[in-house]
């Protein structure tokens, strides 16, 4: 019998072998009623370090419930969820209050935006990123020493994040006179002045033009590469979902029916189904919207 070693061989070495990305969140079996109805049923969903994921589905799915089940709003009776945060340990995230989540590292935005109207953008920015300090906003409006130099750190922050966002022209404007567009830029940037490692992102493009999804897409990718968030995305446009998903998961009546690459998910015939039995389906591009 001949032996061929390794070091005889001509060529490269081969590549070593790459490790698959680290889950950050691992959704499985999760079960949400109200009363008898059936909102979330056996779901499992896992987002890997690094990647935007996108849930989509018909009107009435189970989405913004998934979104709730995983910030502390909701209280699924069944299934677990775990969030790795970066030194690997893992965090139970059932039964935890919507403020613990956030300080382990998750923040959303709304699909209702939820921004305080009277406060400028800038003070919208500001009061999320000083709760994430340790004095807090009740230490700052105290003026304990530590809490002023914080606070001094989150004005910083905050405008470091309008500018992000695009928002670095209107810091003095009050929230209710932006545009919606600007709104909803507007949130994404209170949800990251937390400090959030994955970030939920609730139909981003709600009510947004044209112009402002190509933005809006481009945001979501720098937010993605440039700070090494996570992302989770809610979304019915789906050229925007398809520019920017690494992964997609479908879910119909609360059950995951499909989830892969955009490409492939798009053709399973599943999704299709569940689109063309609802008033959903884009006439124009025959496709989920
Ligand atoms: N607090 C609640 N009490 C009772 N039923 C609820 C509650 N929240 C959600 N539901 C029900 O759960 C189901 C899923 O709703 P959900 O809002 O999660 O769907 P969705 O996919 O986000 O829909 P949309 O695309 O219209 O926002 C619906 O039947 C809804 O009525």
């Amino acid at each position: 019998m001949t032996t061929t070693t390794l070091a005889a061989r001509p060529g490269p070495a081969p590549a070593p072998a790459r490790s698959a990305p680290a889950p950050v969140l691992q959704v499985s079996g999760v079960t949400l009623r109200f009363g008898g109805l059936v909102s979330l049923c056996d779901v499992d969903l896992t987002v890997c370090r690094g990647e935007i994921h996108a849930v989509i589905g018909p009107n009435g799915a189970g989405k913004t419930s998934l979104f709730n089940s995983l910030t502390g709003a909701y209280a699924p009776q069944e299934g677990r969820v775990l969030l790795r945060t970066d030194g690997g340990t893992e965090h139970s995230l059932l039964g935890r209050k919507p403020h613990h989540i956030n300080r382990l590292g998750v923040a959303r935005t709304f699909q209702n935006i939820r921004l305080f109207a009277a406060l400028t953008a800038l003070e919208n920015v500001k009061v999320a990123a000083e709760s994430a300090t340790r004095s807090g906003p009740l230490g700052i409006v105290l003026g304990l020493p530590r809490a002023k130099a914080e606070e001094r750190a989150a004005e910083a922050r905050a405008q470091e994040l309008l500018a992000l966002v695009g928002l670095d022209g209107r810091s003095e404007e009050r929230a209710d006179s932006l545009s919606y567009g600007d709104q909803r830029r507007l949130e994404i940037a209170r949800a990251l002045a937390t400090g959030p490692r994955l970030l939920l992102l609730d139909e981003p493009a709600a009510g947004t033009n044209p112009t402002e999804k190509r933005e809006l897409a481009a945001l979501i990718r720098r937010i993605n590469r440039e700070l090494d968030i996570s992302v989770l995305l809610i979304e019915h446009d789906m050229p925007l979902v398809t520019s920017v998903a690494d992964r997609v998961t479908v879910l119909n009546f609360g059950r995951v029916i499909a989830s892969g690459p955009p490409s492939e998910v798009q053709r399973d015939p599943a999704v299709v189904e569940a689109y063309l039995g609802t008033s959903e389906t884009d006439s124009r591009q025959g496709e989920p919207r």
